[in-house]
């Protein structure tokens, strides 16, 4: 390049790099972006440009600049949440110059964003190599410790929520890590495919911690106005996700092979290790996703934060959310769950509720199954299929028995319940019922259970012609799981009880606790939870 040339584009690339600093600064980053766009394509013209007789300590400098505009501008990338592009811009740079200090930062920020701690972890080791930037030593130590920690989680499941629990739920809520636990995706005799347990689970064990690809939530208030404000939750819900798809092919690509709710029998069976976050990415040019599809998908697996996640965040009781996890969407429904779910800010813990045999399929409820098979039928009017669970098949031939429709009917009428749990337990006897099928039975009319070993008026009168609130807990329990309500008659039990069989009880009640809540931590910290259930 003739000098005069040189000194305008030398001049021009100046402009530009002051114009998209000042941009980056102010946090205008889409303008930023645009700018160093500019100047990069400069940039790179000018190395590519540059011949035998160049200077090179002109040649040095402009890829100096090259590196750090490729940084500042992944930078931009990141804040507008385009990691793909940010990340191909670190590794840009980071070809140029391998210890860019600031490069790493960000490379490493985007990793632990995209929850690939291990990744995360190796460009902030390399950064604390700098022995240049001790300014900065104090902040990465911070994300050395955050990333050991969220990957040591991420290999475990070991979530310990115990110091935020123990603390009233105050601050910051804790750093939670993706997880995958022993499960597989397979083809489940419920419908198209299902989550599978690999190995046995006890109760409260992770099965799936796993990140939302968008949510939307809200505080509902006043009857006409929260059902307004659910549809305009319902319609930014579907703008992010159609957004996100749009823009990012990798999620396009797993949000496709969810099911629209057809017939699911031919649906294809992704690998459980593609929801990875480390998994390499092995994006294709899949089919494009029109409003209609996104629609289906979304009414077919999109969740509802449930009331326990409120409960123990204390959220307000008008408070909604509802959000897109798609490892989870994978999970069948069953009366007979054994599974139950926690949404802890845009995470969904998903863990057994009952202890779990290797190559059971894991469920949870969509809706409330501690209730006759009716009101279930119902309930499922509104989520579009028949239930195939054994509980609903079995319950499904038992109602022809007049016996249970007048016990059914008794209660809805107010009979006292001591009697129709008397005629439930006799039914039973005569039938031969044995085993898990006790537990659906109990579990159909567990509000005259639950109202009986409340009432000492209930339990004086029949005395041992019920059975124990023991045994009904433990049958309840192995049928569907652990649940806030059985856990509640068990914690007032304990109450007003002591001596020894408090000891059995107080071990019964913190089953029931990790079954409800997950293996959240110490167990002090479940005590704690206890107490805030029965409140
Ligand atoms: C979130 S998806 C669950 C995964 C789905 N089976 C798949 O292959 O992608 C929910 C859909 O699965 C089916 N499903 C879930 N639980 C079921 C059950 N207990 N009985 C019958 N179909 C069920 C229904 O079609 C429902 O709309």
């Amino acid at each position: 390049m003739r000098p005069c040339l040189q000194e305008m584009a030398d001049e021009q690339m100046q402009q530009l790099r002051s114009q998209a600093t000042e941009l980056l600064l102010r946090e205008e980053w889409q303008q930023s972006l645009q700018v160093y766009t500019q100047f990069i394509d400069l940039c790179r013209d000018e190395i590519s440009g540059a011949h035998e007789n160049s200077d090179p300590d002109h040649i040095f400098k402009l890829h100096k600049s090259l590196c750090l505009a490729l940084s500042n501008r992944a930078e931009a990338r990141s804040r507008m949440r385009d990691f793909t592009e940010a990340l191909r811009d670190c590794d840009e740079a980071l070809k140029i110059e391998s210890t860019h200090f600031k490069t790493l930062i960000c490379k490493g920020k985007i990793l632990l964003a995209l929850n690939r701690y291990s990744s995360a972890l190796d460009c902030f080791k390399t950064a604390s190599l700098d022995q240049q930037d001790n300014g900065n030593l104090e902040k990465i130590n911070g994300y050395l410790e955050k990333c050991k920690k969220l990957e040591l989680q991420s290999r475990t499941g070991a979530f310990d929520l115990s110091n935020w629990i123990l603390n009233g739920f105050q601050g910051k809520s804790p750093e939670l890590a993706e997880y995958i636990g022993p499960v597989q995706i397979k083809k489940s005799e419920l419908s198209g495919r299902g989550l599978f347990a690999t190995k046995n689970i006890d109760t409260g064990t992770f099965l799936v911690v796993t990140k939302a690809i968008a949510t939307e939530r809200g505080i509902l208030s006043g009857q006409d106005l929260a059902e307004n404000m659910q549809l305009v939750m319902w319609k930014n819900f579907v703008e992010k996700v159609t957004e996100l798809t749009t823009k990012c092919q990798r999620t396009r690509q797993f949000v496709t092979t969810l099911s629209k709710g057809e017939i699911e029998d031919s649906l294809e069976i992704p690998d459980v290790s593609l929801f990875r976050p480390e998994a390499e990415e092995n994006v294709h040019d899949n089919e494009k996703l029109d409003i209609g599809n996104i629609l289906s998908i979304l009414d077919v697996n999109s969740l509802v934060e449930n009331s326990v996640s409120a409960n123990i965040l204390g959220k307000n009781c008008g408070y909604y959310g509802v959000g897109l996890w798609l490892l989870a969407s994978y999970i069948n429904h069953s009366c007979n769950p054994n599974a139950r779910r926690l949404h802890f800010g845009d995470y969904i813990m998903v863990h057994a509720s009952r202890d779990i045999r290797a190559g059971e399929e894991i469920t949870f409820a969509y809706f409330d199954v501690l209730s006759p098979l009716d009101q279930r039928k119902e309930m499922l009017e509104t989520w579009g299929f028949c239930c195939n669970c054994k509980r609903c098949k079995f319950e499904e031939a038992m109602k022809y028995e007049q016996e249970m429709q007048e016990i059914e009917m008794g209660l809805e009428s107010g009979i006292d319940v001591g009697s129709a749990i008397f005629r439930l337990e006799g039914a039973m006897r005569r039938c031969m019922v044995r085993g898990k099928e006790k537990g659906y039975l109990r579990a159909s009319i567990w509000a005259a259970y639950s109202e009986a070993y409340g009432s000492e008026r209930v339990t004086k009168r029949w005395g041992s012609q019920i059975p124990t609130m023991e045994v009904v807990v433990d049958s309840v329990a192995e049928a569907v799981g652990s649940d806030g309500r059985i856990l509640k008659v068990v914690v007032e039990g304990l109450k007003k009880r002591g001596g020894r069989a408090m000891e059995m009880e107080m071990e019964r009640a913190m089953k029931l606790g990790r079954g409800l809540y997950g293996k959240v931590g110490r167990k002090q910290a479940m005590k704690c939870l206890l107490e805030l259930n029965i409140h």
